[in-house]
């Protein structure tokens, strides 16, 4: 009888940009199908492309959530997509990996809604923390990234200090002592890309998430009315030429303040001029060392990019990823019908001056 049937959990994967969610995402994925279950996955991205779905295997049932946040601009259609997933899968279980500019209180109410709708349960909120970039924020003021990763700290269940490979001992202990100020009752466990022994440690909790996560977050008046907004923009700035007349019309549906009504809240203003994403489609293949020295001369304030790239001097294509200073670049064999795309995520940067660059790149060859 569908009474006794037990409740699908969900685990909310959060964390600022390009701090390992998408790492964790198929760390966890491995771990659930070596345990012979079915997981389902909900990626949301800010821009209108998924990347990080390049990542995860053809065979887990995904739900791409795109060019918004589900936090805000898209949050509404969460719960539909979770029953969706629900009724076409009947998954065991299911991972949503939020955009890194999403405040993870804002998505528990989407959560919350789906389980309305269908028999879920949000069973754990488990933040990746980039140990280095918490310090060097901390270190360099308050800015409102600073504000957005605290309050991502705060609403965990899990806390996962990812990048230890980049700490020194004594800020080892300095970013869990910060995590422990920040959230008194999430476990913590620093890794090195996203690897946790027990796997069964990090995706169970036994209090209500929900209860637990908003709890944390709002408890000793951290939290203002709704909390930080969340650092997501969700104006999509097409720069090919095609898109062009089409990039107005976004900036038009975009760019006026938004204003949300929250259950049993108020307004709540989004602000929405935070991060800035530009996507551009590449029309050919690329020189990879002009690349290169593009993504190494990408100036502070664009702290993440990620695409998929053709170069006109090797014969595979590469997905890279660049999170403040560092570039990988992996060898892929991109699944379905693919253009070659360049996405960078930062704050206030100069669109026209990263569009000339890469017009220059494509240009010369
Ligand atoms: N040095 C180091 N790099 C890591 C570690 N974990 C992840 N990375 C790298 O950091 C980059 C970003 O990792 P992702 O897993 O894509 O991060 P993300 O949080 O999903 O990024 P967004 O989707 O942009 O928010 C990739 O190049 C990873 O290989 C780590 O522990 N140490």
């Amino acid at each position: 009888m569908a009474e006794n049937k037990a409740l699908i959990p969900v685990h909310l994967l959060s964390g600022f940009l390009g701090s390992g969610k998408t790492t964790l995402l198929t760390n966890l994925l491995d771990y659930y199908k070596g345990q012979g279950l079915k997981p389902a996955v909900i990626m949301n991205e800010l821009g209108d492309i998924n990347l990080d779905g390049q990542m995860v295997d053809g065979e887990v049932p995904m739900s791409e959530m795109l060019s918004g946040c589900i936090c805000c601009t898209i949050r509404g259609d969460l719960s539909m997509e979770i029953k969706a997933l629900v009724d076409e899968h009947q998954p065991d279980l299911i991972v949503i990996e939020s955009t890194g500019a999403a405040n993870p209180i804002e998505i528990l109410d989407g959560v919350t809604e789906a389980a309305m709708y269908c028999r879920i349960e949000l069973q754990s909120v488990i933040t990746v923390v980039d140990g280095p970039e918490l310090l060097q924020r901390r270190r360099s003021g308050k800015g409102r990234t600073y504000k957005l990763m605290q309050e991502q700290i705060r609403c965990a269940t899990r806390l996962l200090l990812n990048k230890a490979d980049k700490l020194e001992p004594e800020e080892l202990v300095e970013a869990q002592q910060l995590l422990r100020e920040l959230n008194e009752h999430a476990p913590i466990m620093a890794t090195i890309r996203c690897f946790v022994d027990d796997w069964e440690w990090l995706a169970s909790s036994k209090q209500s998430a929900v209860s637990s996560a908003f709890a944390a977050a709002t408890a000793g008046g951290h939290l203002g009315e709704f909390g930080e907004p969340c650092g997501c923009k969700p104006n999509r700035d097409h720069a090919s030429a095609e898109a062009s007349s089409d990039k107005a019309e976004h900036e038009h549906e975009h760019d006026h303040d938004h204003h949300h009504e929250h259950h049993n809240h108020q307004h709540h203003h989004h602000t929405h001029d935070h991060v800035m994403v530009l996507t551009h489609y590449l029309n050919g293949p690329i020189d990879s060392e002009a690349f290169e020295a593009l993504l190494k001369g990408l100036p502070d304030n664009i702290y993440r990019a990620k695409g998929i790239v053709t170069f006109s001097d090797t014969a595979s294509r590469f997905l890279f990823q660049y999170a403040y200073k560092e570039t990988d670049f992996m060898r892929i064999t991109p699944q379905g019908d693919v253009n070659d795309v360049a996405v960078f995520i930062g704050e206030h940067f100069s669109k026209e001056s990263l569009l000339e660059q890469l017009i220059q790149l494509e240009r010369n060859d």
